[in-house]
This record gives structure tokens, C-alpha cells and sequence, in this order.
């Protein structure tokens, strides 16, 4: 198969997954975004990268959102929300993360694969996003893609959804979100 060809695969494996997400699950995380005071968003390996870009967007939109880890990232209080992205719900330094927040009284969203897995049992809201298990070699959903690949794009586009669901409802444009943008590049 030619690259252009998986590309057109992967384009169409997305359309199925994305069009499976709740909108009232989506819109959930949304209004949580908006009645947090400060936001946190956590995730490891590659569902880690997506979190942090996702971090990125709320900041050029003057939230106070921080990725879990950084050295200058404050501590998570009561009227906060942590959102972490796991496909699996059950990666370890994950769990205990959730269950410190909840123990700190703050709410705990996932976006996740399995909102029965561990994480998903301990948070709020769950946002299910409709793939292949990176470790599961047969799955309801079928996918080209090695591991938690379609997972993890899907998670990106739903992640830059809400930020657009964000700036509707807080009326912000991009031009302004781009004058928050780091200027020491
Ligand atoms: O990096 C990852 C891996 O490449 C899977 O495609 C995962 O994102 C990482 O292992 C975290 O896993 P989950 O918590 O299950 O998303």
C-alpha cells in the first residue's frame, strides 16, 4: 500500500471513531472547563503529548490549565479539575493521580477507551472515545494502526472540539488566543 494510501485509511478511520463520541459527553467536559478554577491535564506517552497540546490551547485562551509534572505546575485544590487521557484507564501512575485528586476533593474527568477501567470508575465524567485498546490484538473497533495510534488522534481532534466549544462560548477569537502566544521562540 502506498503512504498516501494509509493516509487515506487513517482519514477514514477517524471519521468512524469521532462520529461514535457522545456529544453529551463532550459537552460535559465543557462545562466542567468552564466552572474549574484552575485545570490540570495529565497523561503518559503519546496520550501525554495530545494532553499537553491540549493544555497549550487553554492557556492561549487565558485559562489557568497546567500539565501535570512541570516543575512550575501549582497544586491541584478543591475547585479545580483534573483531566487526564488514558486509552486504557489503567496506567498505574494514572490511577494513583486520580485517586490523590479525589481525595483532595477536586473533580476527576477521563477521556479514555474504557470508562469501566479504573480510572474511569474513580472520575466524575468519562468521555469515551470508541478504539482499539493499545494492547488488545482483537477489538470491536478495527484499526491499521499499531497500538493506541487511532486513540491518540482522536484524541487530539476532540481535545481542539472542546477548545473551539470553549472559545464559542467565552467568545474568543484566534487573534487574540495568538496574543498569548510564547514570543521567546
Ligand atoms: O505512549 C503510549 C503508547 O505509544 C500507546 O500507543 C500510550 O499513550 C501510553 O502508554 C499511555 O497509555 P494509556 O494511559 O493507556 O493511554
Amino acid at each position: 500500500m502506498k503512504t498516501t494510501q494509509y493516509l487515506a485509511e487513517i482519514e477514514n478511520e477517524l471519521n468512524r471513531t469521532i462520529e461514535l463520541i457522545s456529544e453529551d459527553e463532550a459537552e460535559k467536559l465543557v462545562d466542567h472547563i468552564l466552572k474549574s478554577k484552575k485545570i490540570f491535564v495529565a497523561g503518559a506517552g503519546r496520550s501525554g503529548f495530545m494532553a499537553k497540546s491540549f493544555v497549550m490551547r487553554m492557556m492561549h485562551m487565558g485559562l489557568d490549565a497546567f500539565v501535570v509534572g512541570e516543575t512550575v505546575t501549582p497544586g491541584l485544590e478543591k475547585d479545580d479539575i483534573l483531566i487526564i487521557a488514558s486509552g486504557s484507564g489503567e496506567t498505574k501512575s494514572l490511577v494513583s493521580m486520580a485517586e490523590k485528586a479525589k481525595g483532595l476533593e477536586a473533580s476527576v474527568a477521563v477521556v479514555t477507551i474504557s470508562p469501566d477501567s479504573t480510572i474511569g470508575k474513580i472520575s466524575d465524567l468519562a468521555i469515551k472515545i470508541p478504539a482499539k485498546p493499545k494492547a488488545g490484538a482483537d477489538s470491536d473497533y478495527k484499526t491499521i494502526q499499531p497500538m493506541g495510534s487511532l486513540f491518540e488522534q482522536s484524541l487530539l481532534l476532540l481535545f481542539d472540539s472542546i477548545i473551539l466549544s470553549v472559545m464559542e462560548q467565552k467568545e474568543l477569537a484566534g487573534q487574540t488566543m495568538f496574543g498569548r502566544h510564547a514570543n521567546l521562540e
